[in-house]
């Protein structure tokens, strides 16, 4: 089924309860800084999974800021807030009322850089997951879908500038992906704050 996804207003109509989208949470001035910058200084990795026993480069590049691992395994470098950062998380968590310790950016090169079909595990198992994301440069679709009915789909058009926040029960019954496009596109930055260490635990204990 797909839903309906405006208002008579043409106001984006999502589920409240999961997400809020913000368009203008940056201005453009903003937005076009930040994505020079982190093109610029940002220690791009493209990290290795492994998939049907085989290693294999993910189709895009990443790099996580925080004080320790996103989660257990993971062989990305824990890198340290560059200042721009602090301030943006700052600004997201002023917005949100919420608390976050980490973020995790990716770098969609181009219309072939994707994130496949998955939900975000970062998350004490049982408690919900809350992530605010930001997206620069080009536009691209997110698509969701239910765990349980693949039918059951959105997609939002995430802006430059904008805020997107992901709360609730979505990363429990929903998935999300960035799909590859065939049309040719410029890069994309997307940054992901997270709650992975004592934040969480204040969080939700
Ligand atoms: O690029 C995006 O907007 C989504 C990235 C994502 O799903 C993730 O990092 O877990
Ligand atoms: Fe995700």
């Amino acid at each position: 089924m797909q839903l309906k996804l405006f208002d008579d207003d043409r106001q984006l109509m999502l589920p409240q309860d999961l997400m809020e989208y913000y368009p203008s949470f940056l201005s453009r001035e903003e937005s076009d800084q930040l994505l020079q910058v982190l093109l610029n200084t940002v220690p791009w990795q493209q990290s290795k999974i492994m998939m049907y026993e085989k290693e294999v480069l993910t189709p895009r590049l990443s790099a996580w800021f925080g004080s320790e691992p996103i989660r257990n395994g993971d062989q990305r470098p824990v890198l340290p807030w560059p200042e721009t950062l602090q301030v943006l998380k700052a600004k997201v968590e002023a917005h949100t009322g919420m608390l976050f310790d980490g973020v995790l950016l990716n770098y969609y090169r181009d219309n072939n850089d994707s994130v496949a079909w998955h939900a975000d595990k970062d998350t004490v198992p049982g408690l919900k997951t809350e992530i605010a994301s930001i997206s620069i440069g080009e536009e691209r679709n997110f698509d969701f879908r239910r765990k349980d009915n693949h039918r059951h789909r959105y997609t939002i058009r995430l802006q430059h500038g904008s805020l997107l926040l992901m709360k609730g029960d979505l990363q429990k019954y929903w998935e999300h992906r960035i799909a590859k496009a065939v049309q040719p596109m410029k890069a994309r930055i997307n940054l992901t704050f997270r709650k992975v260490g004592a934040v969480q635990e204040r969080a939700y204990s």
